[in-house]
């Protein structure tokens, strides 16, 4: 979340009303105007992140141009603000009418402030994570800026690919699919001094046993039927550069055999070959699968995994990655819009709920068709729950107070954090930014014990 505080201009031209919201929304630093010109003035100055705003303004409260010019000037002025807008109750026309000029959302008076403050409380989130969207964006100094995220534990990934991309040593990404271990593969290369020359990459799961070989080592004319003419293997063309070898634990047995010796002696032969020839390459592997457990089952040697697995980086998977789902949701909108030729597209709130709520087994990859899919699919201006082809979260808003939703999300932060310290609560307080004894108190309040969790 940033730093910003959370500012809300109330445009509202009833003294009374715009007491009554002042004190509705004081969990935000509310401003007040109450025509047009007013509060041009205190978006100039500012430069609040959310707008509610009357239709109905001075001179003529009862007609709504004064309004809609309004709505247009602040699009025009600062169009990344959310401007809610406050209609009739059975006003759709003009309600529709604004979210078409660009209003985040509109609300029938009178309205429920409870249900308000969420749509204010979800506008500024949107508001929050478009700018660091952008920041991320903007940073392209290194190649690992492509790569979006804001968890603590992926941030601590990015930042040991930076710290091991000097070394030479061989590095092992391990994570599930679609985790982002080619992105991670390809960024430590760019920040290695290798970065000149090749990357080469081989994916050990999706080439036959038999052609495996001759990929990986090459071979002489006449090594076999239809070895027309020498070729050279990957590893050999990577020489200098990085070998990225993918899907490593789907390596079969006799070639494991064949690229320890590679590891130990930095010599290759090719198939039908008699000479020894010296390649220089970095090596990065990476794999979604239990490296460890292959071994038990005898399916992955363990000399060749201590060789590969001097530096070890773990990849937590997308639905661990807490705030990751809806920033990257987010910036594939972007992407795709801008692809498709299309106006960037909103996220409606059934389906921010369920691409919150979604378990995403296939990681960012299932996440990116998802809204490729979404974005092609949705015929309004804001994506649906249905165009993603996700179910909508079981909650309904109706159904929470900001209080019940705040507990909610503390209480599984809590959880994830002290699943992914192993319980280590000054390790845990300090990725969630409380002291211990706040840690504490949360844990007691939720339920979460020491003993339970450690049983
Ligand atoms: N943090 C991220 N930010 C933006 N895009 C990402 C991120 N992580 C992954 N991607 C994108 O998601 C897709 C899958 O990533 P990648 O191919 O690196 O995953 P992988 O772990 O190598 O998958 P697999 O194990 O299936 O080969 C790619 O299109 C990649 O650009």
């Amino acid at each position: 979340m940033s730093d910003r505080p959370r500012t809300l201009l109330i445009v509202e031209d009833d003294p009374a009303l715009q007491k009554q919201m002042r004190w509705s929304f004081d969990g935000f630093e509310t401003v007040v105007a109450s025509d047009r010109e007013s509060a041009i003035a205190q978006i100039r100055r500012h430069e609040p992140a959310v707008v509610t705003m009357d239709l109905g303004l001075p001179p003529e409260p009862d007609d709504v141009g004064e309004g809609f010019g309004l709505l247009g000037e602040i699009m025009a002025l600062a169009p990344d603000t959310k401007v809610i807008v406050l209609t009739g109750q059975h006003d759709r026309d003009n309600a529709l009418k604004a979210v078409a000029l660009g209003a985040y959302d509109f609300f029938g008076k009178p309205f429920e402030p409870d249900l308000l403050t969420l749509t204010i409380d979800r506008a500024f989130r949107l508001h929050e994570l478009q700018l660091e969207n952008r920041r991320l964006r903007d940073s392209q100094s290194s190649p690992l800026s492509g790569l979006l995220t804001r968890d603590p534990g992926m941030l601590k990934v990015c930042r040991t690919v930076e710290r091991v991309a000097s070394a030479n040593a061989t590095v092992a990404l391990l994570g599930e699919s679609g985790t982002g271990k080619e992105v991670l593969a390809r960024a430590l290369h760019a920040l290695s001094p290798r970065t000149k020359q090749r990357f080469v990459a081989v994916n050990c799961a999706a080439i036959p046993e038999t052609l495996l070989e001759s990929e990986l080592f090459g071979y002489e004319k006449g090594a076999f039927t239809g070895a027309s003419k020498q070729t050279p293997g990957k590893i050999e063309t990577a020489n200098k550069g990085t070998f990225f070898l993918d899907e490593i634990g789907d390596l079969p047995m006799a070639l494991q055999a064949k690229l320890l010796r590679f590891l130990q002696e930095r010599v290759i032969e090719r198939i039908g070959g008699r000479e020894e020839i010296p390649v220089d390459v970095r090596i990065v592997c990476a794999t979604h699968r239990d490296l460890k457990q292959r071994i038990s089952e005898g399916l992955f040697r363990e000399d060749l995994y201590y060789r590969l697995a001097e530096l070890v980086v773990e990849i937590p998977p997308l639905r661990e990655r807490l705030g990751d789902a809806l920033l990257l949701a987010h910036a594939f909108i972007q992407r795709f819009c801008r692809e498709n030729a299309r106006p960037v597209l909103g996220l409606s709130e059934d389906a921010v709920a369920a691409i919150e709520g979604h378990d995403w087994p296939g990681n960012v990859r299932e996440l990116e068709n998802c809204l490729k899919r979404a974005v092609i699919m949705a015929d309004g201006v804001r994506i649906t729950a249905e165009d993603l082809g996700l179910d909508a979260a079981d909650e309904t808003l109706e159904m929470l107070n900001l209080r019940q939703v705040r507990e909610a999300a503390e209480k599984q932060a809590v959880i994830r954090v002290l699943a992914r310290t192993n319980n280590n609560i000054a390790r845990a307080a300090e990725i969630l930014g409380v002291s211990r004894p706040s840690l504490y108190d949360m844990m007691n309040r939720y339920g979460l014990k020491k003993e339970n969790q450690d049983g």
